[in-house]
């Protein structure tokens, strides 16, 4: 049995731990997938980059309004596909070679890896092994609900729904949070009729709800949008699949081409056997982990989807920068930092976050103070003649600093990076809006007018502006 200095299952976020300063040890990285993860291979990267040309063929019917006749004479599905994967594949294959081909302290074991015994694991590959320190960065993975008759008909996860070979004439999406919300709109953008079914009675239910009533609208002025809909049947139909329906008691068929089910990600602690190894996992299925990224046993770390419930890549990154530096300084521990996390659906219009909602800062009985901006209100969201965005905050009265940032808009991904900084750095609202310039007339002034906002509104309940 070869022993280990570290071994580290999952080869995402996992795989950026081992740099130069472990040349001394010896070291297993163990991956039953592509390498490199889900982000490279099927998640972050390749979304974004369908995104991107999505972007460009939405713009069509927006310039239409303001005069600039644009035509969308196609979208060559298989070009933008091959591109992109002919960018990403080699990544993985030059990231797979440098461990497995040019790291001699590095050994690449290629099967379902499984704990067998106390930080011994089987590989399975034919080989076990043991570590000093084992690493858990074994991801999550797209469930799929049970609906009769879905395993009788072919439907895709975001695994496979971007290799597909065109642009689907109809597409059913089930789900309403980020995966539909992103391929809603490439599809979308691309030609396709789209249809989302969504159990509950908005889209992107968990961002503040000013947020999700706002895009649901819109989702419902360019896709099929279902509400308050379960999907009880599939089936097989006429070439493609249909899909029954039931939505407030009455039934109704869906007929598609493409299936998509996009009804969330689950933990992979549970392929691991971890409780041969003393982890514990809590009732979500994540592994428990301590603000220095430790599990539950001793010299076992874990870090990214399958420890943390927000699912987001630059959390797990973070979380392998803590568990790197925790690994070679084992007397100067740094904690994971979990308090301002930001997220963004790069969706049309773009929505990010940060901090809470106002739903939540009510239902904690925190004292706020709330504004809500148009981006019609700045001179270039009026240029943009753009009567749908909107940029809001919640501040403590107090303090005067941030608690929340929503923003639903062109480049809300970005726009929102003052506002996470702020919070990270415990800079005032007030601070913020005044203690810098403002390019005018750009986007970001409607940051600025949102916070002034703030100065202007009456604590909780909100004040809208
Ligand atoms: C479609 C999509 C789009 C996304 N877009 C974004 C985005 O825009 N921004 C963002 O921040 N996040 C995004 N995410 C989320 C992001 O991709 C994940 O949060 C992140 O990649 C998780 O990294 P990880 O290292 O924890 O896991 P992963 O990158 O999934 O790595 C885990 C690895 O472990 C392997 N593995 C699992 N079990 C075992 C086992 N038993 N033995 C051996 N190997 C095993 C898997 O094969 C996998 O390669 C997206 C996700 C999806 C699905
Ligand atoms: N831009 C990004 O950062 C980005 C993009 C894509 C994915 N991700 C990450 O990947 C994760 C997974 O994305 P997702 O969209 O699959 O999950 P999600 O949690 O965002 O949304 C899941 C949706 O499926 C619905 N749902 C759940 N179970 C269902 C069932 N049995 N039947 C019908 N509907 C059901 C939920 O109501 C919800 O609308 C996200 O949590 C996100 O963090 C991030």
């Amino acid at each position: 049995m070869t022993h280990y200095d570290l071994a580290i299952i999952g080869s995402g976020s996992g795989n950026s731990i081992v740099d130069e300063a472990f040349a001394d040890r010896k070291v297993a990285i163990l991956e039953k997938g592509t390498f490199g993860g889900t982000c490279l291979n099927v998640g972050c990267i390749p979304t974004k980059m369908f995104v991107y040309p999505a972007d460009l063929a939405a713009e069509v019917t927006h310039a239409r309004d303001l005069g600039v006749d644009l035509r969308l004479e196609g979208v060559r599905w298989r070009e933008i596909r091959d591109r992109i994967f002919r960018r990403i594949d080699p990544i993985s294959v030059a990231g797979r070679s440098y461990r497995a081909d040019r790291q001699e302290h590095v050994t690449l074991y290629e099967g379902h890896a499984r704990f067998t015994g106390d930080r011994t694991i089987d590989t399975g590959t034919g080989a076990t092994i043991t570590a000093d320190q084992v690493v858990l960065a074994a991801g999550s993975r797209a469930v799929v609900p049970e609906i009769e008759g879905l395993d009788t008909v072919e439907h895709h996860t975001s695994d496979t729904i971007m290799r597909i070979d065109d642009v689907p004439g109809r597409i059913a999406i089930i789900g309403g949070g980020f995966v539909a919300a992103e391929f809603a709109h490439i599809f979308g953008s691309f030609g396709s009729e789209v249809t989302l079914v969504n159990r509950s009675e908005a889209l992107l239910r968990a961002e503040d709800a000013d947020v999700s009533h706002r895009f649901t609208e819109l989702a419902q002025r360019r896709w099929d949008v279902r509400l308050d809909t379960t999907t009880e049947k599939v089936e097989a139909y006429d070439g493609g699949i249909r899909l029954h329906l039931r939505t407030d008691g009455a039934t109704s068929v869906l007929d598609v081409d493409t299936l998509l089910v996009a009804t969330g990600r689950t933990s992979n602690a549970d392929g691991l056997d971890l409780h041969r190894t003393g982890v514990e996992v809590d009732a979500t299925g994540l592994v428990v982990v301590d603000e220095h990224q430790r599990t539950t046993a001793r010299g076992i770390w874990a870090l990214g989807d399958i420890s943390n419930r927000y699912q987001l890549k630059h959390v797990s990154n973070q979380e392998a920068r803590v568990v790197r530096h925790n690994l070679l300084h084992p007397d100067d521990l740094i904690r994971a930092d979990r308090d301002v996390v930001p997220s963004a659906v790069f969706t049309s219009p773009q929505v990010a976050s940060v901090g809470i909602t106002e739903e939540e800062a009510r239902e904690r009985g925190v004292r706020y103070v709330t504004a809500r901006r148009a981006y019609g209100d700045t001179a270039y969201g009026w240029a943009m003649e753009d009567h749908a965005s909107f940029a809001k905050v919640l501040v403590d009265p107090d303090t005067g600093l941030l608690l929340g940032a929503h923003i639903l808009g062109a480049q809300a991904s970005n726009l929102i990076q003052p506002l996470i900084q702020a919070m990270s750095f415990g800079q005032t609202a007030a601070d913020v809006a005044r203690g810098q310039y403002w390019i005018h007339p750009a986007l970001s002034e409607v940051v600025e007018n949102v916070l002034l906002g703030t100065a202007e509104a009456a604590p909780s309940p909100s004040t809208r502006g």
